[in-house]
């Protein structure tokens, strides 16, 4: 390859403050080092948790940085010792890496991987602590490992998933994070059981993967919670059955799904990142049994309460970061599963941008329409 080994200039958006739009500069990438991949990055979408980032609230948020981490590409090179990719391989960035060595990877309890975290969470790569993104010689910071609002892009080869090439880029980005996410939440970390009443707060992205998991797995009742009206028509392709706005209720939602349920629900799922509802999403569940998982993400400083009686009656209550989807092993098994027309994808993205255009793509996400907004890169 004749960029192998050498820097490669690029466009990127650059994001240099909190809440400023972003900047596309031409930036400097450094080749993968030992245990690293450098991939051409085709198509990346545009996650809640990105705007999160970008807005200054989360405690790991590091100016100036490259945002990104829902996206699909081709590997362009690969550093020393990386042996399960090469270049050319279709790939999935993954923001919760798998090393199946460490004491995460082999407990078989977690699919969280700690070989790679210590550096991802502060925006360089392990082997030297460093950047590989810089522009105008100084260094930008990288973001959960993944960066993929850029042309290229470097991660640790324990971040890649390999996927079939005959998949679409273009559609299979979104297998990065929203919809494992909200998919496995149900199947991995609560495992929902068939016939069970289930609750779903908030209707964006990882809201209706919960409900399609939610259908697949048998629930009896899906029933989605969320302020915006305009979301219960679209959810009801993704299998919600039934409809709640709080506004529309004097009484908190907690005890109107508990009158709806008779006693409460077997499953509850927080897709929106508020600790209050959080609370209701744990205290509309049955007693002696319903489980509650927190997948929404919350900013710094929030905290999460309720009356211990809630758990001491037999309430459950969890979370889950990707939902609980090994990456690198299971990703392409989604990839599989959306070929075979199991799960859906294309249904979620209601917007096509480039990458030019990532500031108009965040105003949308803003908006109550957009699911997931897909930029071309190249
Ligand atoms: N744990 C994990 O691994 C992951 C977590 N996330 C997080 O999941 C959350 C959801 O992500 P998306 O679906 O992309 O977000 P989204 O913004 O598209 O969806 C949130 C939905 O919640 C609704 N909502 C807002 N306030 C509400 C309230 N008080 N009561 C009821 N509904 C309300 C909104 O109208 C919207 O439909 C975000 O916090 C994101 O950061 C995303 C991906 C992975
Ligand atoms: N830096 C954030 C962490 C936010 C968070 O919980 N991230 C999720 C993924 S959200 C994807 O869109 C996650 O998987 N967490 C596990 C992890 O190891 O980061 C903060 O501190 O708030
Ligand atoms: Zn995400
Ligand atoms: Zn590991």
């Amino acid at each position: 390859m004749a960029t192998q080994g050498q820097v490669i200039t690029c466009k990127a958006a650059v994001a240099y403050e909190p809440n400023k739009p972003l900047v596309i500069e031409d930036v400097q990438v450094d080749p993968p080092q030992a245990g690293e991949v450098r991939i051409k990055i085709l198509f990346t979408a545009l996650c809640h948790t990105d705007a999160y980032t970008w807005s200054g609230k989360d405690p790991e948020g590091l100016f100036p940085c490259i945002l990104g981490h829902e996206a699909a590409g081709i590997v362009e090179s690969v550093g020393e010792g990386v042996t399960e990719v090469q270049a050319g391989d279709h790939v999935i960035p993954c923001y919760q890496a798998e090393c199946r060595e460490c004491k995460f990877c082999k407990s078989g309890k977690t699919n969280l991987c700690g070989k790679v975290r210590g550096a991802t969470g502060v925006g360089v790569m392990m082997n030297d602590r460093k950047s590989r993104f810089s522009v105008n010689g100084k260094p930008l910071y990288h973001f959960m490992g993944t960066s993929t609002f850029s042309q290229y892009t470097v991660l640790h080869d324990v971040s890649v998933a390999k996927i079939d090439p005959k998949a679409p880029l273009d559609k299979v980005c979104l297998l990065g994070c929203g919809v494992p996410t909200g998919l496995g939440a149900v199947w991995n970390t609560a495992k929902v059981e068939p016939g069970s009443i289930v609750a779903v707060f908030g209707l964006g992205t990882v809201g209706l993967a919960v409900a399609e998991g939610a259908k697949a797995a048998g629930a009896s009742r899906i029933i989605g919670v969320d302020i915006d009206d305009r979301k219960f028509e679209r959810a009801k392709k993704f299998g919600v059955t039934e409809f709640v706005n709080p506004k529309e209720h004097e009484k908190p939602i907690q005890q109107v799904l508990v009158d709806l349920t008779d006693g409460g629900v077997d499953y509850s799922f927080e897709c929106i990142g508020n600790v209050s509802v959080m609370r209701a999403a744990l205290e509309c569940c049955h007693k002696g049994w319903g489980t509650s998982v927190i997948v929404g993400v919350a900013a710094s400083g929030q905290e999460i309460s309720t009356r211990p009686f809630q758990l001491v009656t037999g309430r459950v209550w969890k979370g889950t970061a990707f939902g609980g989807f090994k990456s690198r092993s299971q990703v392409p098994w989604l990839v599989e599963k959306y070929m075979k027309k199991e799960i859906k994808v294309d249904e979620y993205i209601t917007h096509e941008l480039t990458l030019a255009e990532i500031n108009k793509a965040f105003d949308l996400l803003h908006e109550g329409d957009c699911l997931r907004c897909v930029l071309t890169v190249e």
